[in-house]
């Protein structure tokens, strides 16, 4: 079996590391991306995705750990031998160079026919919307059109890896949902393999197979859209993942009969009978007692007989109204797919399947149940 395109084997960052207050910008994060796979770092400003992909591309020095790509280790390997595509930001166009000129370098330098490379150019400049701009020279276009430039000139390269740091984050929302689909045909037809960074869950979800949901430097979870979706791994990955974002409370568990019994806030109680969670999932809840209970808010029923809310806002986003109520001690938002009659001070129901819930430690935030099953 040939080595994954990418590995990252305990990799850390420390800023100043002689100075008063080193920064640790990155902690031990291992991962491994597979050839012909779409992986996106995704976190929020300061997480240290931007730091994780220049320690790839040989922007920064490997602080701790060692990077690994295509079997072989880089640490010390410069950017240009890295054999990687980059379309990072301040790794800018060359001004004496037309746009053209710049997307083309690198297959000319591999001395491809020039028929090839020109065929290859019309191709990309065509995927991104800048065939008006090919002949323009880097200082006269815009910051947007510079960045799909730059984005073409790293696509177009055949490389072990593409690093892409906020590929579109200078675009139109409207361009950039045209590009995310288009460029992600364009990798996988051609079996590349892409690291992304971005800040953008809507980008992450379209564009990669699979996410790395980064806080604090540390690596909370890396895997598939679907599945940060619906099997968080903590707290931080179950509300940072999804919009709007989980409603979470904290709660008290204990058995009432065969029944568990969470106890919420102002004397709100759910019960759920023994078939709602796995017997061995059932225990280590009560076990530990205080618990979060976290529940999306697409998942949150209407149901008059269920636990008293009062409603607090009522907003039509013109194809869903999100509902925002006074529920626990909490605020507690519901997502219905109607124009909801609803006014601040309405009196409503609401109700949370046991297939619909996921139960976290309410120390330190560990996922313990998903939909009563075992996390
Ligand atoms: N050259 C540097 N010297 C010292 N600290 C740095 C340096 N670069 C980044 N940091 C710090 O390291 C941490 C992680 O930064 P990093 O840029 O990797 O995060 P990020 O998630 O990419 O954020 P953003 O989206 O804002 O770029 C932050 O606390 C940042 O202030």
């Amino acid at each position: 079996m040939s080595a994954p395109a990418l590995e990252l084997d305990r990799v850390s960052k420390i800023y100043g590391a002689k100075a008063a207050r080193p920064v640790r910008a990155v902690d031990a994060v291992s991962m491994s991306v597979a050839k012909g796979e779409i992986v996106a770092l995704l976190g929020s400003s300061g997480c240290g995705k931007t730091s994780t992909l220049r320690m790839v591309a040989g922007f920064e020095t490997v602080s701790e750990g060692a990077v690994r790509i295509a079997g072989r280790e880089v640490n010390r390997v410069a950017p240009a031998k890295r054999n990687v595509a980059m379309a990072f930001e301040g790794y800018s166009l060359y001004p004496p160079l037309t746009v053209r000129e710049n997307i083309a370098f690198a297959l000319k330098s591999a001395r491809l026919p020039r028929e090839e490379v020109a065929r290859r150019v019309a191709e990309i400049a065509h995927l991104l919307e800048i065939e008006p701009i090919l002949d323009r020279y880097p200082a006269s276009i815009s910051g947007g059109q510079q960045q799909r430039a730059s984005l073409g000139r790293a696509l177009i390269r055949e490389a072990d890896l593409h690093l892409l740091d906020e590929p579109m984050g200078q675009l139109e929302p409207a361009l950039r949902a045209l590009l995310r689909g288009r460029i992600k045909h364009f990798v996988k037809e051609r079996g590349l393999t892409a690291v992304l960074v971005t800040h953008d869950q809507t980008e992450a979800n379209a564009l990669a197979d699979r996410i790395a949901v980064m806080e604090g430097g540390v690596l909370q979870q890396f895997a598939s859209p679907a599945e940060l979706k619906d099997r968080p791994a903590n707290l931080f990955t179950g509300t940072f993942i999804g919009e709007p974002p989980m409603n979470v409370f904290q709660a008290q568990a204990r058995a009432e009969g065969d029944a568990l019994r969470l106890g919420l806030g102002e004397g709100v109680a759910l019960d759920y009978p023994a078939a709602g969670f796995e017997p061995a999932v059932r225990e280590t809840i009560l076990k530990r007692g205080r618990v979060t209970l976290g529940v999306r808010p697409h998942a949150v029923r209407l149901d008059p007989a269920g636990a008293p809310a009062e409603v607090a806002a009522n907003q039509w986003l013109g194809d869903q109204s999100h509902i925002a109520a006074s529920f626990a001690g909490g605020t507690l938002v519901t997502v219905e797919h109607d124009r909801a009659r609803l006014r601040p001070g309405d009196r409503i129901g609401v109700r949370f399947e046991p297939a619909d819930l996921h139960v976290f430690d309410g120390e330190t935030g560990a996922a313990l149940s998903h939909g009563g099953r075992a996390a």
